[in-house]
């Protein structure tokens, strides 16, 4: 199979993409998925009849219906925890039952959603103006995300992420907030994250050291509700959730209450309906029309198939700006992974590098590569076809003219002939042909776009629900686990170890000579 996609790409050499669309008049709706009044535009790469029939060959191989089915069926298909993987189950608000081991865990769910909206709503009729969430990774990007996300529909108390254990993070917010009126809400799997505790320490001891009760003023998120009450949080405000939410799946569920305080109970709803309505095309779409399979095989042809190693992903909307952060996680703690399912080499490479910015901000600083460097970086555009901000209409339409102008540009590159035509009037001769030189493009470099009316919170809900698909479909295709992250792993225990070298209770004795020249510097400057 890999070998048949590796001869359509020697097939195919340098075609010119540009001519896929002079070839056949309607490529742009052949080659785009619509669902959910949203489109995946994927006519601006290679893909072709041909080497789209051989990449969903790749979806019927590898099972990919028969791994979806055993997911949303709580199938414990994170084999190596041991888990079910059942994030769906979280926003499956009128759906039927979902077993795990036996039991329906949607009471369960529902419950819980109902005890964070009381929370919500209590919260957002106080007087407490900021809620501080302390959380990181999974406990941590999809909430801030959102929440910047959907700044237009924020009526609730001011939302603060703190999630780097460098002491800055928590100083700095701290100096906005009001002792007597800031709830902190820490976010924790595992209730066991060095990071975390640490800042949920500082958050208790400031409230101590401003003569503040502590008591009322903390909320536990976690599937480790002991460790929550030992941390002398009340039960009444713990939400639990369990084993079979990955934490990177996890914004559906308490994970995201500093969301819901932000946006209010029914927006929340409307971001879940989003998500489930997602989970129901991409449980029910054929292959070919189905947009988290086909955003999933444009991704494969790329890196697997192409070699290209990194995807950016560049959403022309300023309130996505965190999106890239949280896909980071999502695609690479998810696909990036060395060992098949069953503890092989990876045939093949694993998932790509994921990084972006949002548009036009990216185009002045690392377009330039894009557009020229010798490397090719597939580009994931996204944008609305409307902003909130409807008296600023020009700037909306400046926006989306930047977008189609970036893909346009991507695969439509400058000749040489058209650089010296740019430059014929300036300079002569042997000058002209240099400075024609660094004026071309190559184009031809492949870029999709998703667009969607409005960043609404179920267009969100759909557009995140759909990346996570995205993932499924990638790691089922390469045979990886994407629910584990045993390579989080090792990092956390050297840090442990070497914590009392740091402060100078231990000494470095059989470390590494750069690791101890390093801590000498550190301790010669006052670390
Ligand atoms: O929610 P927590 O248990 O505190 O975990 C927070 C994060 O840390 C870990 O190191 C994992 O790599 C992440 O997947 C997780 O989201």
């Amino acid at each position: 199979m890999w070998d048949d996609l590796k001869n359509h790409a020697a097939r195919i050499g340098d075609r010119r993409i540009l001519s896929l669309f002079e070839d056949n008049p309607n490529r742009a709706t052949e080659f785009s998925t619509e669902a959910l009044g949203m489109v995946f535009d994927y006519s601006k790469t290679q893909l072709d009849e041909q080497i789209r029939g051989a990449l969903l060959a790749l979806v019927e191989r590898a099972g990919v219906a028969q791994r979806r089915e055993a997911m949303f069926t709580g199938k414990k298909i994170n084999e190596t925890e041991g888990r079910a993987v059942l994030h769906t189950a979280l926003r499956n608000l009128d759906g039927g039952a979902v077993p795990v081991d036996g039991a329906d865990v949607m009471p369960g769910v529902l419950d819980t959603l109902r005890r964070m909206e009381a929370e919500a709503r209590a919260l957002r009729a106080s007087d407490v103006t900021d809620v501080v969430n302390i959380g990181i990774g999974g406990s941590d990007l999809g909430p801030a995300m959102a929440v910047r996300a959907l700044a237009p529909y924020h009526d609730g108390p001011r939302c603060h992420f703190v999630s780097n254990v460098d002491g800055a993070d928590i100083a700095d917010t701290l100096k906005l907030c009001d002792p007597e009126r800031t709830v902190f809400i820490v976010a924790s799997k595992t209730f066991t994250t060095i990071e975390t505790m640490t800042n949920a320490q500082t958050a208790k001891a400031w409230l101590v050291e401003k003569g503040v009760s502590a008591e009322g003023r903390f909320i536990a998120l976690s599937s480790n509700v002991a460790k929550a009450a030992e941390f002398g949080i009340l039960e009444s405000r713990v939400f639990g959730f369990e084993d079979w939410v990955g934490g990177r799946y996890s914004m559906w569920g308490p994970i995201g209450l500093s969301l819901m305080v932000a946006i209010g109970p029914e927006n929340f709803r409307a971001f879940l309906a989003g998500g489930q309505a997602m989970d129901n095309h991409f449980r029910n779409a054929p292959p070919h029309e189905n947009m988290a399979v086909m955003l999933a095989l444009v991704g494969i042809w790329h890196n697997q198939v192409l070699g290209h190693a990194t995807r950016a992903v560049l959403p022309y909307d300023n309130r996505l700006a965190r999106l890239p952060a949280y896909l980071q996680q999502l695609e690479m703690e998810s696909n990036g992974k060395g060992v098949s399912m069953d503890g092989a080499d990876l045939a093949c490479h694993s998932g790509p590098v994921v990084w972006g910015e949002p548009g036009t901000n990216g185009q002045h600083a690392f377009y330039q590569l894009i557009h020229q460097g010798t490397r090719v970086v597939p580009c994931e555009f996204m944008v609305a076809a409307r902003g909130h901000e409807d008296d600023l209409r020009h700037h909306h339409h400046l926006l989306v003219a930047n977008c189609l102008a970036q893909s346009e540009a991507l695969m439509r590159g400058r000749s040489l002939d058209e650089a010296r035509a740019k430059v014929a009037g300036q300079f002569t001769g042997d000058e002209l042909e240099r400075q024609a030189r660094h004026r071309v493009f190559p184009g031809n470099r492949p870029s999709t776009t998703l667009i969607y009316p409005r960043l609404d919170p179920e267009t969100l809900g759909r557009i995140i629900a759909l990346y996570e698909h995205r993932v499924f479909v990638e790691g089922v295709i390469l045979n990886i686990n994407s629910y584990d992250q045993w390579g989080v792993e090792l990092g956390k225990e050297l840090a442990t170890a070497l914590g009392p070298m740091v402060s100078g209770e231990q000494d470095s004795a059989g470390k590494d000579g750069s690791t101890r020249a390093l801590l000498d510097f550190i301790h010669r400057h006052g670390g």
